[in-house]
Formats: C-alpha cells, sequence, structure tokens
C-alpha cells in the first residue's frame, strides 16, 4: 500500500453549511462541531433525501464554500480560499464520480477520461494516453475508442471512476456512484471504487444509501436533524 498524502487530511471545526432560501435568505443544513480523518481513510454518509449530503460533499470538494467554521485538507485552509483558489486546489487534489457520471457523449472512454486536461487547457501527452488507456483497461471498459453513449451504465461508470483517479488524488468524493445500477454493476463498481482508492492512497468520502458500499468503509456518519451522527 502507498503511504498516503498527507495533502488528503481532513479537519472540520465548528462547520455550518447551508443553502440560499427564498424566504429567510439562508437555511442551514448541517452543523459539524469537529470532524478529522487522516490522509487514506474512507468515509460513508448516509442521511434521508434533501438531508444535504450533496450539499456537504460539494462544500468538501471546495465546490461551495461553508458559510462559517474551519475546513482544511492537510496544510490546506480551504474555507479561507477565493472561489478561484479553490478551484485550482479542487483540480489539482480531488477526483470527483457523480451519481449521472457526467460523461460526454459522442467521445470515446479515453477522450472522456482525459477531459480533466483539456480543462486546463492543455492538450493531452503521451504519458497521459498511455495512463489513460491503462487505467480503462484495469477497470475493463471495453472499445476505449468507441462513443461512451453505447456503453452499459456500468461500464459509464466505471469510465467515470477512470477520470476520476487519471491524476492519482489524494482525495477520492463519489455522491451516490452506485445509485441508478443495477446490483451487480452496483457492486463491481463499489469494489472498484474502495480497491482503488485504498491502492492509490487516497482519502475516500462517499454518499451513498448503497448498504453494501457503505459496509466496505472504514467509518459512517449519518446527516441527521442537521448534526452527523454515527451511523
Ligand atoms: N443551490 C441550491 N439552492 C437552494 N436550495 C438548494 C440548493 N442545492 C440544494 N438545495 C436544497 O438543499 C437541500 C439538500 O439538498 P442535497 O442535494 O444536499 O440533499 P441530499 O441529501 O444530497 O439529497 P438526495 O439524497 O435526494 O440527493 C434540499 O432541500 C435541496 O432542495
Amino acid at each position: 500500500m502507498p503511504e498516503a498524502d498527507p495533502a488528503g487530511a481532513l479537519a472540520l471545526r465548528d462547520l455550518s453549511i447551508g443553502v440560499p432560501d427564498r424566504a429567510s435568505g439562508w437555511r442551514t443544513l448541517l452543523d459539524v462541531a469537529a470532524l478529522d480523518l487522516p490522509a487514506g481513510a474512507s468515509l460513508g454518509i448516509e442521511g434521508a433525501s434533501g438531508a444535504g449530503k450533496t450539499t456537504l460533499l460539494h462544500v468538501l470538494a471546495g465546490i461551495a464554500a461553508p458559510r462559517s467554521g474551519r475546513l482544511a485538507w492537510g496544510t490546506v485552509e480551504l474555507s479561507t480560499l477565493p472561489p478561484r483558489a479553490r478551484d485550482a486546489w479542487r483540480r489539482r487534489h480531488v477526483g470527483m464520480v457523480f451519481q449521472d457520471f457526467h460523461l460526454v457523449d459522442g467521445l470515446g472512454a479515453t477522450a472522456n477520461v482525459l477531459l480533466p486536461v483539456s480543462f486546463e487547457h492543455l492538450r493531452p501527452d503521451a504519458t497521459q494516453r498511455e495512463a489513460a488507456a491503462a487505467l480503462l483497461a484495469r477497470l475493463g471498459v471495453p472499445g476505449a475508442a468507441g462513443d461512451v453513449a453505447a456503453l452499459s451504465r456500468g461500464e459509464r461508470q466505471r469510465v467515470a471512476l477512470a477520470r476520476a483517479l487519471l491524476f492519482r488524488p489524494p482525495v477520492l468524493i463519489a455522491d451516490e456512484p452506485t445509485a441508478s445500477l443495477d446490483p451487480a454493476a452496483a457492486a463491481l463498481v463499489g469494489d472498484l471504487l474502495v480497491g482503488l482508492a485504498a491502492e492509490t492512497g487516497a482519502t475516500l468520502l462517499v454518499a451513498t444509501h448503497d448498504r453494501g458500499l457503505l459496509g466496505r468503509l472504514q467509518r459512517r456518519l449519518r446527516i441527521e436533524d442537521g448534526s452527523l451522527v454515527p451511523a
């Protein structure tokens, strides 16, 4: 097992998370007094629909800002960074996997895996192409050049997983990654997600209702009545 990158250690203090609200201006979804995760750990987050799982993951990924409090990954105080600096941090440190894959139809699997390189306004080099092809082969995705629209849902999620892992990020965040898959595909994607996070030393955060996937994670918390409680 590789040593986990210290950039993947999470520390939250007095964090308050919510969403804009038309009537009151702001609706708090979740308050976290303290949460620490060592680099390389895995955490599952449960909670009823609308509890705030996605909002929490977005804050932890730096997509959205907390209302107040401290959020640090390693030595980076993410909660103090302006949006552009948060985006730059996220591109270098976080791999994201979503329930609905976020693939670009019309492109092949390899091209989809290489999309983060294009987001940096760069052309993928030979090493990156080889890394993408190797990941897809490792994940058992057939026909890397063919249109991803022709792939099964489980195969599409494996392409999304390869894309999240391309830069071997210290943090892997997955939002209901198995929810739209049949049981066999969900089990395979769950195994790969947990296995590859462990193999690369990444800290893994997963919001999910999938009991099988939750059972493979080291720690489980539940959003209940605006707090994070042991699940
Ligand atoms: N940008 C936004 N503006 C206003 N309200 C929002 C915004 N994003 C989410 N919400 C609301 O915040 C609440 C929490 O949403 P969130 O998507 O985080 O929940 P969730 O636990 O992930 O739910 P699900 O399991 O259904 O995906 C919901 O009531 C949602 O409608």
